[in-house]
């Protein structure tokens, strides 16, 4: 048999068998014929002009956004680059420009303006007090954090408070709320502020009195009345380590210290005997490192970077950023794990949940009879290990952990943060004098050479505005973004659709003349004591709506607390009185550089007081 369709091989093959093949035909050899050609040349040609148009209607499609994110024509903004959109632009982000730069396209694109980023899509970015309250209470539902903030911050919130979204979010939400509440306030945490602003004073008593060198400046533990209440506090005060890269003392012969650092040291070491019983011990000598505030500095400005840059991935394992990550996260981490351990060993032992643990933290003052209630309460770390659930289930260790540092975050940088920038503008060169002066009438007046108390901050309302004003001028958190859930309409009818993020800053915001009037960039804290409302609803330093920060009331009890013991005891005087500080690149707004300040012992110490 001889066939022009069929191969010698396959007739063969086929007689061997006694297999008969199809009729050899013509129609079937052209249909074969056909399909080699397409195959062979066609297809190909076929699939490449496809692509090229594809390509062609993509590059079109996005010619000016990022190919994330659908064009919209209806909202102004700064031009993109084709498929990448304003990408490169957001990811450079030298200190002290993010927060300008947005004002700048506020001013030139008017109240909103959005820009586009790989890996984020659209960002909308809206500066109307209206807006921002209606995305946080009035339409709270339609709007969360998001994977995108969950994932990108996951090695620091976890499953937290801060990164949660709804179910989970609100029962994180009640169990906190319970325990931030006036009774804590005024019968613990305020004793421990006073306790560790004395720790502060006796620490600058010895850089005003002596010249010294840095090493000289430990105060000797026995002479801390942190009151330790577990066991032995040893275990969880890091082992001795060099001297710190960030150094305090910046200067011992002219008496110049980093403020920033102080204040940092200053709320960790209060927060970790407010929230699980045990200071860091960072006041104890602070020139020393202490590993995990170390650890957690370089964890927050790492994953700030992330924010703006889609391909951190990618640059993080290239430059090995991220081994520091892990190296740091672990840090982190263990000693979270280290305090939820002990906690466990004696809830074993005792049989009650935590451990029971109730601290005594009556203090010298009260022994001395100086009028301070001896105070006792609860740790953070008992509460959240108290507490259940909606289906009356206790927290896990790694919920315990992820609260655990939650909370540092809230409770340390944001209040150390706002400290420095109120001692920055109450010394300033530009500041009115008269604001000083104020301030310390207000301190004499009420204490009377005494120690601050719950009862006493709420009678210090001079104080209170300077605190509120930095604020709205230095916010703590400068910037915040949410993912719209459901498409919606904003006041003012800007339409935002699933998936797209809104964003305001809240550093522009503050500085707003349409919002704070001709004379927003001036600090006056007179503003604030102009109505009854306090703070104002266009105030957003400290959010809105049903995720209102929990510790605003903790956060000025205790920054009122140690300005006010500070005041009475030293004068400041800025190292640079005429420049503002560059901030930082943080989740929150560090000073860059930190405050360094000359201290010295107050000239008019009107109520000389015995330490
Ligand atoms: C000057 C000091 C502070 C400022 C400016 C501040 C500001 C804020 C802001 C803007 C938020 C909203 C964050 C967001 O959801 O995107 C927030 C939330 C929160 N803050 Fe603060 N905060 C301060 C101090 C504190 C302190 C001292 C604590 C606790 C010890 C605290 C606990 C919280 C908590 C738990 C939340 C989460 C609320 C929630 O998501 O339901 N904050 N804070």
């Amino acid at each position: 048999m001889s066939s022009a369709f069929y191969s010698e091989e396959a007739i063969a093959a086929a007689a061997a068998v006694n297999m008969t093949l199809p009729p050899d035909n013509d129609f079937l050899h052209q249909v074969g014929h056909f399909l080699l050609h397409v195959h062979g040349h066609i297809l190909p040609r076929v699939l490449l002009v496809y692509f090229l148009t594809y390509s062609i209607f993509i590059l079109i499609k996005y010619r000016h956004t990022s190919i994330s994110a659908n064009p919209r024509s209806d909202l102004p903004g700064p031009k993109g680059h084709p498929l990448i959109g304003n990408t490169i632009e957001m990811a450079q982000r030298p200190p002290g420009s993010t927060h300008q730069r947005q004002m700048g396209f506020h001013k030139q694109y008017g109240k909103v303006f959005s820009l586009t980023v790989l890996g984020l899509g659209r960002v909308i970015h809206v500066r109307d007090p209206q807006a921002v309250d209606h995305i946080l209470r009035v339409n709270f539902w339609a709007y969360e954090k998001g994977g995108f903030f969950r994932e990108t911050l996951r090695p620091i919130f976890g499953n937290g408070i801060f990164s949660a979204d709804g179910q989970h979010w609100r029962w994180q939400r009640k169990a906190a709320s319970k325990i931030f509440n006036v009774n804590w306030y005024r019968t613990y945490t305020s004793t421990i502020f006073r306790q560790e602003s004395q720790l502060v004073i006796n620490y600058f008593h010895r850089i005003t009195d002596t010249s010294m060198s840095s090493k000289s400046t430990a105060i000797a533990p026995t002479e801390i009345n942190t009151a330790p209440l577990v066991e032995d506090i040893s275990v969880l005060i890091p082992p001795a380590s060099p001297l710190k890269e960030n150094r305090v003392l910046l200067d011992p012969a002219s008496k110049v210290i980093d403020l920033q650092n102080i204040f940092l040291l200053f709320t960790l070491d209060s927060f970790g005997r407010i929230g699980f019983g045990e200071s860091f011990g960072c006041l104890i000598d602070p020139e020393k490192e202490v590993p995990f505030a170390g650890a957690f500095d370089r964890l927050t400005a790492n994953l700030s970077l992330r924010f703006n840059w889609p391909f951190w991935r990618w640059t993080d394992w290239w430059s090995g950023n991220d081994k520091k990550v892990a190296e740091d996260t672990k840090t982190v981490y263990d000693f979270a794990y280290k305090v939820i351990r002990r906690r466990r060993a004696l809830e074993e032992k005792t049989g009650v949940e935590g451990g029971g643990v109730v601290h005594d933290v009556g203090d010298e003052e009260t022994k001395k009879g100086r009028g301070v209630l001896s105070s006792s309460g609860k740790d953070l770390m008992q509460l959240f290990m108290e507490a259940t659930d909606d289906n009356g289930e206790r927290l896990t260790d790694d919920d315990l952990k992820d609260t655990l540092i939650n909370f540092v975050l809230a409770g340390r940088d944001t209040t150390a943060q706002a400290l420095s920038w109120m001692f920055y503008l109450i010394h300033r060169s530009q500041t009115r004098k008269e604001v000083l002066t104020k301030l310390r009438q207000e301190i004499d007046t009420v204490l009377q050479g005494g120690f601050p108390t719950y009862e006493t901050v709420q009678l210090q309302k001079y104080t209170k505005a300077c605190f509120f004003e930095t604020l709205r001028l230095y916010p703590s958190v400068p910037q915040n973004i949410r993912c719209v859930l459901e498409d919606d309409i904003l006041p003012g009818g800007i339409k935002v659709y699933k998936g797209e993020k809104v964003t305001w800053g809240i550093w522009g915001m503050g500085r707003d003349t349409d919002i704070w009037g001709h004379d927003a960039e001036e600090f006056r804290p007179e503003r604030w004591l102009q109505g009854d409302k306090f703070p104002s609803s266009k105030f957003v330093s400290f959010h809105l709506g049903p995720r209102t920060c929990l510790g605003q009331q903790f956060a000025y009890i205790q920054a009122i607390t140690i300005t006010s013991m500070l005041l009475q005891k030293f004068d400041f005087e800025l190292v640079d009185p005429h420049n503002e500080p560059v901030y930082g690149t943080s989740l929150t707004l560090p000073m860059a550089n930190g405050l360094p300040v000359r201290i010295t012992r107050r000239r008019d110490d009107l109520f000389h007081r015995e330490e």
